[in-house]
């Protein structure tokens, strides 16, 4: 069972919707600081539900705060999540979609989502070699008979990917053709994904350790006046798991499970992802050729060398890279500005 962690934990949350849902997680996020971000009309006003301690920002609040800085979050897309993990100071991030509710196990029992996420985090990986009895770390679980002992400490675990019942995480074309595709497959895993793989991260039900990663958990410029929206996820996906590799860090998918209610429309969705459809054949094989060098030791340090990657690679593709690259390093800017260790002032910092 994880620790309860409330006071290492920020729950964020992207919102154009109601935060109505929050009723529903209640039990399992009352406990934890909320940081909303309100995407779209600044002037519309949001309501929270009573008794969450939250802080809520809208675009009006990120330009303030950001300066031209702000140029690097985006507007009018999912991305602009990634503002709360720059304004967080917590070790642990979880963000959720303001359309996904409690699922329940095949025994019908509610599920903590954020509790199995944290236990992910707070549980080595094992990205160097495949345990086929899944996560050992887990209750009645262990390494297998020809599991090395000298790895059997495992690697910290940097991002933890939940999935989804009901509606899936599908992209336009596979949603037009398959509306009625609801995913009611319960597998009860949870699995390293191993090193020099990558995977199709969905921001949908994350968790990631702030400190390890959180420099590198960008969702890039998308949306509003951008040629790309909704690979916000995936771009940070790629850019964590090249990044969660060199540093020898891990990433998990499976558990748990969440109740995803809401298909967003599928002819927008097209209109919004149609150059990542192709694009991701270029982007692809871009993130699997990156080979950051060992003078980068930390996320930020392997992230600004993979702007230049992106921009050298990537920006022949389309100038939309060039800006992307750019915007990457803007965040940096901006991550450093926050983030930097507390200046020591008279022996007191
Ligand atoms: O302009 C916008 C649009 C949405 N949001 C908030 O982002 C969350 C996701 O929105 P939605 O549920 O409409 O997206 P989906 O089609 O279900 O799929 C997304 O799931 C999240 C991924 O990151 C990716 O964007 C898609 O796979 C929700 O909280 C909206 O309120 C927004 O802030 N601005
Ligand atoms: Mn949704």
């Amino acid at each position: 069972m994880a620790r309860t962690l409330n006071g290492e934990v920020d729950i964020v949350i992207p919102t154009i919707r109601s935060l109505n849902f929050l009723e529903d997680w209640r039990p399992f996020f009352e406990p934890y600081h909320l940081i909303i971000i309100q995407d779209g009309d600044p002037t519309k006003e949001i309501k929270v539900p009573e008794g969450f301690d939250y802080e809520l920002y809208n675009r009006n609040d990120i330009n303030r705060i950001l300066g031209p800085k702000a140029n690097c979050i985006s507007f009018k897309d999912g991305a602009c999540r990634c503002f709360g993990f720059l304004v967080s100071k917590k070790k642990f991030i979880y963000t959720i979609d303001d359309d996904c509710f409690v699922a329940k196990d095949p025994s019908g029992k509610e599920i903590d989502a954020l509790a199995k996420h944290l236990e992910n985090l707070t549980k080595p990986s094992t990205p160097y070699y495949f345990n086929t009895l899944y996560d050992p770390y887990r209750e009645g679980a262990d390494f297998v008979r020809g599991y090395p002992f000298s790895l059997r400490a495992g690697v910290p675990t940097a991002v933890s990917h939940g999935l989804w019942l009901n509606i899936p995480d599908y992209d336009a074309p596979t949603q037009l053709v398959k509306p009625l595709d609801r995913n009611t497959r319960y597998v009860h895993a949870v699995l390293t994904i191993p090193k020099g793989t990558l995977y199709p991260m969905c921001a949908m039900n994350l968790a990631f350790n702030r400190e390890l990663i959180g420099a590198a958990m960008y969702f890039g410029i998308m949306g509003d006046g951008q040629p790309l929206g909704r690979y916000d996820d995936m771009w940070a996906g790629w850019c964590t798991k090249v990044v969660c590799d060199h540093l020898g860090y891990g990433v998990k998918t499976g558990l748990p499970y969440l109740w995803h209610s809401k298909a967003s429309n599928p002819f927008v969705n097209l209109k919004k992802e149609y150059n990542g459809l192709f694009w991701q054949e270029e982007m692809i094989p871009f993130f699997q050729s990156v080979i950051l060098p060992k003078k980068c030791t930390n996320a930020q340090e392997c992230y600004l060398e993979l702007a230049k990657q992106a921009k050298e690679k990537l920006g022949p593709v389309d100038p939309y890279f060039n800006n992307l690259a750019d915007a990457m390093v803007t965040w940096i800017e901006a991550w450093e500005e926050f983030n930097a260790p507390a200046k020591v002032k008279n022996g007191t910092a």
